[in-house]
């Protein structure tokens, strides 16, 4: 089907809504069905969704969960926030769905709201375990410009919008990077704008291993794009402390065991866990989550270069794999035998290299190469990278230090617990924005027409979003930032003066940074209209069909005995406790052929007053200017069945 749409287009880019039980491909946790608990009356309790259940009352405080440099002035969303009315999910995941949320006191102040799902089979305990544990790690790293700011974990009601549960507050992206390698004027961005997306993406994984965490599921999908282009990593579900001691990082780095991730960007030695793949249990053997993330890393630079993903699975049941693995032996028996030798910057593989072609440089093909080696063992390690000439000289619109306008939300308001009856976590919206004072946020409520919980069931899910810099070495348990500590005290002490302060600040930022949701519904470019767009999992089978007729059958490595290739990749998701167990300077170059359709220094009025080239530098580009030729979106979201 996606020739049907793309026509000349190589962009059969997701592999995976084939399962009519998978809108999108979901994160594996490992272990993640051990977890039943047939006592445990929410697990009958749905909201619609099948997959979904509710969270029984009482709905824990996130204080309680918290360690004490987090515990938060205000645990409840509706003190806050309101629902933006459109009332559009903009993204959802395997336990997720993302929303707008507003500040109920900067009108321009529009955050994303993770409202965070039990899994099935998940005990509420472990529920509440597992999501404290992703909203600490990311507010740990929330001190980057590479990466999404966390703020809050709120409790958040039922509401026409949602059902109850836990959320997170966060900075809103515009789109994420899968988003921008689908649409069809992806493969006209120039290389030198590509490869400053690989570099963001790489130091954001730098600040992550720096400060002490692995992220375990880098995939497009988990890189989120602010409005001003700077590349920022989201989704820590799966990410944890790889030392022994957490915030020691002095102490042993920890190994892991148990499948995790998402198919391709998981590497082989994890793919071994995968109870789908029957693998012998002595190929199983605990694994370095940073090598994962410098696989994942590998892997995803391919992925933007060739404008598709290399193979469906990072395993030798895997044809595509197979021929990947194969080339790199004979580049290395063949060509350079020191290739995997650590310092070795000799060119990597050329164009006789499937792989390899479509870099049209051999510079650039060995730190994709290096970093999806096949063998953990003497993979890139992300120091490598930095340490790689080329890599180095890579330019970049934002650098790691430079300032973040993201600001964070300010909080005012904290009902005390005995203030909030658990009744009051059904709230209709109404009752969300009673509290406020603000009467836009009021207006709007009388004004939003409620849907049923069917309808909200039944909405398909709309992809879109955005926002940039800042830059702290995160400290551990670091809690309540800077930004948190001014909000709370501005709440307590100057309301009135800092609501002086924010009109100011909205009306001098207004100029530099457009409304969110104009950003949002500009108009997509647009060359052809189509129409009459097949089914989703027809067409993507039809790709993967075509896709995999052409992969030419190599024969397997000495690895374990495969089984049938099967096209058909539904993650297995296995519970656990989610821990581990047991373990730059740039210059202005062109790396790649000239392009006709680049859309670099194109948008640089957007980007400069105030955004991430306030302080910088000769190359702005603006990659969210991509184009599209398919102007229904909403049905391209449905097609490629995110
Ligand atoms: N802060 C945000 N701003 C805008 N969009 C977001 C934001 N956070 C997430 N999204 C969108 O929602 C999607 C799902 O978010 P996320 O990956 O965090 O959820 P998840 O349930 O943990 O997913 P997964 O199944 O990969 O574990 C993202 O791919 C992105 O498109």
């Amino acid at each position: 089907m996606a020739s049907h749409h793309f026509p000349n287009e190589n962009i059969i880019y997701n592999p995976y809504g084939i399962s009519p039980n998978h809108a999108r491909p979901d994160t594996a946790f490992a272990d993640t069905l051990n977890m039943k608990n047939e006592n445990d009356l929410s697990f009958y309790m749905h909201d619609g969704n099948s997959k979904i259940r509710m969270l029984p009352l009482p709905i824990a405080n996130p204080n309680d969960f918290l360690p004490e440099d987090m515990k938060q002035y205000s645990v409840h969303l509706t003190d806050n926030f309101a629902f933006d009315t459109d009332n559009k999910p903009i993204g959802s995941g395997g336990s997720s769905e993302v929303r707008k949320v507003k500040s109920s006191y900067r009108q321009k102040g529009i955050y994303a709201l993770k409202k965070l799902n039990m899994i099935y089979h998940e005990s509420p305990e472990k529920f509440y375990k597992r999501c404290s544990k992703e909203f600490i790690i990311a507010k740990h790293l929330s001190h980057n410009v590479h990466i999404t700011k966390t703020f809050y974990l709120l409790k958040v009601p039922t509401t026409t919008y949602t059902t109850r549960g836990w959320g997170f507050i966060m900075e809103l992206g515009v789109k994420d990077l899968f988003q921008l390698m689908e649409r069809t004027g992806w493969k006209n961005v120039p290389f030198s704008e590509k490869y400053c997306l690989f570099k963001q993406v790489a130091q954001g994984v730098k600040f992550c291993h720096d400060n002490g965490i692995a992220h375990r599921d880098l995939k497009p999908e988990n890189v989120l794009i602010s409005k001003e282009g700077v590349c920022k990593l989201t989704d820590f579900g799966i990410s944890d402390w790889y030392h022994v001691v957490p915030h020691d990082y002095t102490s042993p780095a920890k190994t892991c065991q148990g499948m995790i991730g998402s198919p391709p960007y998981t590497p082989p030695e994890v793919m071994y866990f995968d109870a789908k793949k029957h693998y012998p249990e002595r190929f199983q053997k605990p694994y370095d989550p940073l090598a994962m993330d410098s696989y994942a890393l590998g892997v995803m630079l391919i992925t933007m270069i060739n404008n598709i993903i290399p193979f469906i699975d990072s395993c030798n049941t895997d044809a595509r794999f197979r021929e990947f693995e194969v080339s790199y032996d004979n580049f290395i028996n063949h060509q350079n035998p020191h290739f995997r030798d650590k310092g070795c910057h000799k060119q990597g593989p050329g164009s006789e290299y499937s792989l390899a072609r479509n870099f049209k440089n051999t510079d650039a093909t060995r730190i994709a190469w290096r970093l999806a080696d096949p063998n953990p063992a003497t993979r890139y390690t992300m120091d490598d990278l930095f340490e790689d000439p080329f890599f180095q000289q890579i330019e970049t619109c934002v650098e790691p230090d430079d300032d973040d306008l993201v600001m964070a939300p300010e909080l005012r308001k904290s009902t005390s617990v005995s203030d909030f009856t658990e009744n009051s976590l059904d709230a209709s919206p109404e009752q969300e924005t009673i509290h406020t004072s603000n009467p836009f946020l009021k207006k709007e409520a009388i004004t939003s027409k409620p849907r049923s919980m069917l309808e909200i069931a039944q909405s398909p899910s709309l992809r879109q979003k955005p926002k940039v810099k800042g830059n702290t070495k995160a400290k551990p348990h670091d809690g309540a930032d800077e930004e948190d500590q001014r909000s709370i005290k501005s709440k307590q002490q100057e309301h009135s003066e800092d609501l002086n302060e924010d009109e100011e600040r909205d009306e001098t930022m207004e100029d530099a940074l457009n409304n969110v949701d104009s950003l949002l519904e500009k108009p997509t470019p647009t060359s052809t209209k189509i129409e009459n767009i097949p089914s989703e999992e027809d067409s993507t089978r039809k790709e993967l069909k075509s896709m995999l007729n052409s992969i030419p059958a190599t024969p397997t490595h000495n690895g374990p005995t495969p089984v049938p290739a099967n096209a058909v990749t539904s993650l297995d998701k296995r519970m656990s406790d989610l821990s581990l167990k047991s373990e730059t300077s740039a210059s202005t170059k062109n790396f790649g052929p000239p392009d006709v359709s680049s859309s670099s220094n194109s948008l640089r009025s957007l980007g400069s007053p105030g955004g991430p080239s306030s302080k910088k530098k000769n190359v702005v580009h603006h990659h969210l200017d991509i184009t599209n030729s398919v102007t229904n979106m909403s049905s391209v979201s449905a097609f490629i069945s995110r």
